[in-house]
């Protein structure tokens, strides 16, 4: 039996550990991590800046850990123009949705860049998300780690007293001007309407939440909250989120599928409401997928941990060819119990066990092409200094991953090392006496040269061929380690983690998937158990042409009835028009390659 003494020191516990929640630094891309985050480095360092004013429609699209000049950027639509609008212009408290793959996660980039433009100081704008994963796509905290909100209810009055106890959290509730929220759709009332009345409370303001500015975002027909065999409530549903959400606005553009009939047929998936048609068209998609010719085996979605594990295991262990395996190097100033814990969160595995021929998903941004999602297969495993790079492709600090590597005829073999003298242009390293190697590369016909020195690497890192996906070539990379880290609001890092930046990926599990856009795709439906999960699942691949459906059934893809009804009262809220005349851009979609210096 607990008695209150106890309860309240479980309790403050628990609000402690909720405040070192993960906070990751991963090359964003997200969502993707697609952010404009750069995985080696703090975000303090902000890439060069791509939005010119609060009304510039562009944003970095995924970027590298290892080569910014590379980074591309898209044109938000008019749609997405009209919110960052409304948001970052007028200041206005707003819940922007839309079905999978509108562009949701990069209009929150391109208006947590704008905002951070605007309020020029660290602690104005608060980047957090319903879970670890979510946050880590935005570079930002789980929403409980970053106002130290304890993970089950607890006494108000306790509550308060426990955040008053934790200066940075204290800090963060009072000083922060705006608060973002992603993957609100797992965010249940309960907690949404605590978090609103914290922020009232901490900052003596009766305005919706304590004058905040909230911007949120999701989308409700994905993941629930996690509710425990109960019906799960909805932020949507508290009175507290009538009160502080002025603006519900709706992205309407997919960009994520090209072809319409898709796009219908999962918007009637996503609703709930499949015609025979739509059903038919479901069923027919059973059919295997055609063989792809880089030999990558469509990626298999499962709802549990458990059963990816277990396919990926079988699928390594059938293959023939030698183990090489990566320990991580981890370090950081938590205490162990805790930096443990933290390490447990991350994407990437303490112990990766790879072999020629593994198929691998990942797990950072390198470009827009080759993003957290993408799947490749491994090829051999080669040392740094043993891979000729492609043009153009040497990295600035010579010790992140090897772009577009040349293969000989045999296409897994590099072409032998040219050395700095027989092609200056391309000269990637060439061994020094002193442990180091250097290289020199020619830039703009021999004016600028760039030297390079990189720490002498002798381990053999994967080589990855990535197919191409748009017609364009594959390419091959050298993956070597990368870093993944948690902070805390001080920036001390708590954890790292030195990785190679893969995971198996013959099967991902479907919350991993969340947010992915993944090109062969073979989802078994009999094992979904949560309503949103098909959508979810389906909603990942980019086409039908790359989609195997299992086991699919009109009847067990269902929509919520309470976010179907709350979602028929939000018909008519889509984003105003934007006077795209005063915009730097057009309202279109816009793909423009950007040199960066
Ligand atoms: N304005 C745009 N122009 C070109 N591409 C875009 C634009 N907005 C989004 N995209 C692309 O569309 C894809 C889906 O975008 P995003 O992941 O932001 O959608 P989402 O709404 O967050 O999806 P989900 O709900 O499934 O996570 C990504 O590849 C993204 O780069």
């Amino acid at each position: 039996m607990f008695d209150a003494a106890s309860k309240a020191n479980r309790d403050h516990e628990l609000v402690k550990r909720a405040l070192l929640l993960p906070r990751f630094f991963m090359a964003s891309t997200s969502k993707k991590r697609k952010f404009e985050g750069n995985a080696s480095k703090r975000p303090t360092k902000q890439p060069r800046r791509t939005i010119d004013s609060f009304f510039s429609p562009q944003v970095l699209a995924p970027a590298s850990s290892s080569n910014d000049n590379d980074r591309k950027m898209v044109s938000l639509n008019a749609e997405q123009n009209a919110i960052l609008r409304q948001v970052v212009d007028e200041g206005k408290n707003v819940f922007f949705t839309g079905s999978a793959g509108t562009g949701k996660s990069l209009l929150l980039r391109a208006i947590i860049n704008a905002l951070k433009r605007k309020y020029k100081t660290p602690d104005a704008v608060a980047v957090t998300a319903s879970t670890g994963m979510a946050a880590s796509n935005i570079g930002g905290m789980t929403i409980h780690a970053w106002g130290a909100v304890a993970p089950t209810p607890t006494e108000f009055e306790f509550q308060i007293s426990c955040i008053k106890k934790c200066r940075p959290a204290l800090q963060r509730w009072r000083q922060t001007k705006v608060l973002i929220i992603d993957e609100v759709s797992m965010v249940d009332g309960p907690l949404f309407t605590r978090i609103c009345k914290i922020a009232e409370n901490l900052r003596k303001n009766d305005h919706p939440f304590g004058g905040i500015q909230l911007i949120v975002t999701g989308d409700f027909f994905q993941l629930p909250p996690v509710a425990k065999n109960a019906t799960p409530v909805f932020a949507f549903e508290c009175d507290e989120w009538k009160r502080c959400i002025e603006h519900t606005l709706t992205l309407t553009h997919v960009f994520r599928q090209k072809d319409d009939e898709f796009v219908d047929l999962l918007n009637q998936l996503r609703l709930g409401t499949i015609t025979p048609a739509a059903s038919a068209t479901f069923k027919a998609l059973s059919r295997p997928l055609p063989p792809d010719p880089a030999g990558i085996l469509p990626t298999e979605l499962f709802p549990l941990r458990q059963e990816v594990d277990r396919a990926n295991s079988a699928r390594l262990a059938a293959l023939t060819t030698a183990e090489h395996s990566f320990h991580s190097r981890d370090s950081g100033t938590a205490p162990d119990d805790k930096r443990a814990k933290l390490l447990e969160n991350m994407m990437a595995p303490q112990k990766l066990v790879l072999k020629v021929g593994a198929q691998v998903m990942l797990i950072k941004n390198l470009d827009e092409r080759l993003v957290n999602g993408s799947v490749g297969k491994v090829i051999g495993f080669w040392r740094q200094g043993d891979i000729q790079a492609g043009p153009g492709i040497l990295t600035k600090s010579g010790n992140g991953p090897i772009r577009n590597v040349r293969l000989q005829p045999d296409g897994k073999t590099p072409e032998p090392r040219i050395s700095k003298n027989d092609n200056k242009e391309n000269a990637p390293v060439s061994a020094g006496p002193s442990g180091k190697v250097k290289a020199e590369a020619d830039k703009g016909k021999g004016k600028e040269k760039a030297k390079v020195a990189v720490s002498r690497d002798e381990e053999q890192y994967p080589l990855v061929e990535f197919p191409a996906l748009d017609g364009s070539d594959s390419e091959a990379v050298l993956l070597v380690r990368d870093e993944f880290r948690v902070e805390d609001s001080q920036g001390t890092v708590l954890a790292r983690r030195m990785q190679v930046p893969l995971i198996l990926a013959w099967s991902i599990s479907i919350h991993k998937s969340q947010g992915q856009t993944i090109h062969r795709v073979k989802i078994d439906l009999g094992k979904v158990f949560e309503k949103g999960q098909s959508y979810v699942a389906l909603s990942r691949a980019a086409s039908m042409g790359g989609l195997q459906v299992l086991r699919f059934e009109a009847s067990k893809v269902q929509a919520h009835p309470k976010v179907l009804k709350w979602n028929s009262t939000l018909q008519n809220h889509q984003p105003p028009p934007v006077n795209l005349a005063s915009s730097s851009g057009s309202g279109s979609v816009a793909q423009q390659t950007s040199k960066e210096g």
